[in-house]
């Protein structure tokens, strides 16, 4: 016996598929970001956790592949560090990395371009300035600290506040990756217009579920 259709339609699901051409795009990230490690990390101010440029490949990810993908390409460095290879600045890899001070700040480099690529398939296909300054430095700023600052506190015995001070350190030169970030971002989204599917916020898209039932 067969069950008898049911009279409430199920809910769309979108089923996302990762083509040969995300992936290419996502290691193309990945390599971009352990690149970005070449020129290698400044220790200033005493801190174990480094100036690097790999921020900036983090950001990038995010706002030109989106959420997933750009996630994906950071995720895909973790793991070929994890895997032994020196792909962080000044030549590092390898586990011991992941239980050092700049862990936190590596696992919020994962949340930063998901944030950023979120916020970005929504603030497209405008993509205005100040909007999108704004969403790259919610990802690649405050969500990254986040994360980084309260365990590179737990890890180094430091207190909270003297961690949060600690990392004001980083912070002119995140600024500045940000707007370097969204500028190159715009250029590339105007140039290739596919790379992120322009998302509704998600309080328009119920007003306009609300409007057509
Ligand atoms: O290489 C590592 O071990 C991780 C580096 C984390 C660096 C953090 S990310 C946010 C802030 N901006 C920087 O340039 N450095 C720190």
């Amino acid at each position: 016996m067969t069950a008898a259709p049911s009279p409430v339609a199920a809910p769309e699901r979108r089923r996302v598929r990762t083509s040969a051409r995300d992936l290419a795009q996502i290691a193309v990230f990945a390599a971009l970001i352990a690149a970005l490690g070449l020129p290698g990390a400044l220790y200033l101010g005493g801190t174990a956790v480094p100036i690097t440029f790999q921020t900036l490949g983090v950001m990038l990810a995010g706002a030109i592949l989106g959420a997933r993908k750009g996630a994906l390409s950071v995720l895909l460095l973790l793991v070929l560090v994890a895997a032994g290879l020196p792909l962080l600045s000044g030549g590092r890899g390898g586990l011991g990395v992941f239980v050092g001070p700049s862990v936190g700040y590596l696992i919020g480099w994962i949340f930063g371009a998901l944030v950023i690529g979120w916020l970005t398939a929504r603030l497209l296909p405008r993509y205005r300035i100040l909007p999108a300054l704004g969403a790259t430095a919610l990802g690649g700023i405050v969500v990254i600290y986040l994360v980084g600052v309260p365990v590179f506190a737990a890890i180094t015995g430091n207190p909270l506040g003297v961690a949060i001070a600690g990392s004001a350190i980083f912070l002119p030169g995140d600024i500045l990756k940000v707007v370097v970030t969204v500028l190159v971002a715009k250029g590339v989204h105007r140039a290739w217009p596919g790379l992120i599917e322009p998302r509704p916020w998600p309080w328009k898209r119920v007003a306009s579920e609300a409007a057509a039932t």
